[in-house]
């Protein structure tokens, strides 16, 4: 198919060449989109890219900055049908429904739909979703991975913050009495009391008293913030399954003193949780095409009778969190605030470390054991009224 100057055909190579079109030719090509009723697969395609990628003055929806971003990335642009091909309908699909509401994916909202199937199977696979499950959803988009849970045997909780997205799926899955959507930010509605009222609900209808599970192909930019909202709810939730960008997936399992990827996150992971990389999901899954890659992380999550015995885990992350804001610099330096250094070092050297020990030296064992230690010398100084030598904790 060519329109207007745009170059594009039907399915094998695919590449926009001409992006410095007169405004004329896009609003000719716009038009010509808005009146098609029912556009072939290869207008599809165009529709979509030309949204995603496209000029000023195909939609007014669409943002400057998202185009820019798009626009100048030709490897993104490329984002060959020849690729998608094999998962045609899946494209499809996403394209029509961003159409019926006129939209496009926003590079703000961490919209990089899911156009291979066999990749929503596998994460659902990763959660080991049996019948009567229930599952927080955060971000469905255009319900795609919800149908896969949903098929699985799953009750979902679909938390959509765009109110384009949330109508969309609500719509999409209307009468299946299988998938509440809530149009709010994930990172502010009420999880706990919400959850908790779910599972009264469930275990009443069935008189089994069974967790939750999260599950989603995460926006990127809220990967940190979810995780640690959700995996301290071990009374909630039993497992959580995340698309997270690769890199991040692997940092968030693998993390130890020598990866040169540790931060406090990899602490409250492998606190809270026990982790599991499980499979790579190529850039070209999703579309529009990200930077990155995918990867699919499984946590199961800990009691609160598994988690490392400290007297108060709220203490326990602020040092945490203390000591990585100088991450090579010396604990008896960084944690001045909170425990005097000749506490800190006789604490080090109590549990067999060197007094001059840096924050990325020491596993999460080892903090443990710090923390323990420091905050009983800290415990017996305040007994004998050394008070000036403890501050905090
Ligand atoms: C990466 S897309 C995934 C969409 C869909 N699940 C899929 O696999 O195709 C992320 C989705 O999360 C939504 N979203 C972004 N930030 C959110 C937030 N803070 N709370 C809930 N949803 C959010 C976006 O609107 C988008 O629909």
């Amino acid at each position: 198919m060519q329109l207007s100057g745009f170059g594009c055909c039907s399915n094998a190579s695919f590449q926009f060449g001409d992006f410095s079109c007169p405004r004329s030719l896009k609003k000719n090509f716009s038009d010509r989109i808005n009146r098609s009723s029912a556009p072939s697969t290869s207008d599809y395609y165009v529709l979509g890219f030309s949204g995603s990628f496209g000029c000023e003055g195909l939609r007014k929806t669409h943002r400057p900055s998202s185009c820019r971003r798009y626009y100048s990335k030709s490897a993104a642009v490329r984002c060959s049908v020849s690729e998608t091909a094999r998962s045609r309908d899946d494209i499809e699909s996403v394209v029509r429904a961003l159409q019926s509401r006129e939209r496009f994916p926003k590079k703000w909202m961490g919209q990089h739909y899911m156009v291979n199937e066999k990749v929503n199977g596998k994460v659902v696979d990763a959660a080991r979703i049996s019948p009567g499950d229930l599952v927080v959803e955060i971000g469905p988009g255009t319900g795609a991975l919800t149908k896969t849970l949903v098929a699985a045997g799953a009750h979902v909780i679909a938390v959509e913050k765009d109110p384009d997205m949330a109508s969309l799926v609500a719509e999409r899955f209307e009468g299946s009495g299988k998938v509440d959507v809530v149009n709010v930010d994930f990172l502010k509605w009420p999880l706990r009391n919400e959850v908790t009222k779910y599972l009264e609900k469930a275990s009443l209808a069935s008189g089994e008293q069974k967790l939750a599970k999260v599950v989603s192909n995460l926006p990127f930019n809220i990967t940190t913030d979810v995780v640690k909202r959700v995996l301290p709810m071990g009374d909630l939730f039993s497992t959580m399954v995340l698309l997270l960008q690769d890199e991040a997936a692997i940092r968030l399992v693998d993390a130890s003193p020598d990866s040169g990827e540790y931060r406090p996150i990899s602490f409250v992971v492998q606190f809270y949780s026990v982790p599991e990389y499980k499979f790579k999901v190529p850039r070209k899954s999703f579309f529009p095409v990200p930077r990155v890659d995918g990867g699919v992380v499984r946590f199961d999550l800990k009691k609160e009778s598994e988690y490392p015995p400290v007297a108060s885990t709220k203490n326990f992350f602020s040092m945490i969190n203390s000591a990585f804001n100088g991450k090579r610099k010396m604990l008896r330096n960084t944690l001045q605030h909170m425990f005097t250094p000749s506490k800190t070092q006789a604490a080090l050297l109590s549990v067999g470390l060197p007094e001059t020990a840096r924050p990325e030296e020491l596993t999460l064992v080892q903090f443990v054991e710090f923390y323990n230690e420091v905050t009983k010398l800290s415990q017996k100084g305040r007994e004998r009224g050394d008070k000036a030598l403890f501050q905090v904790a």
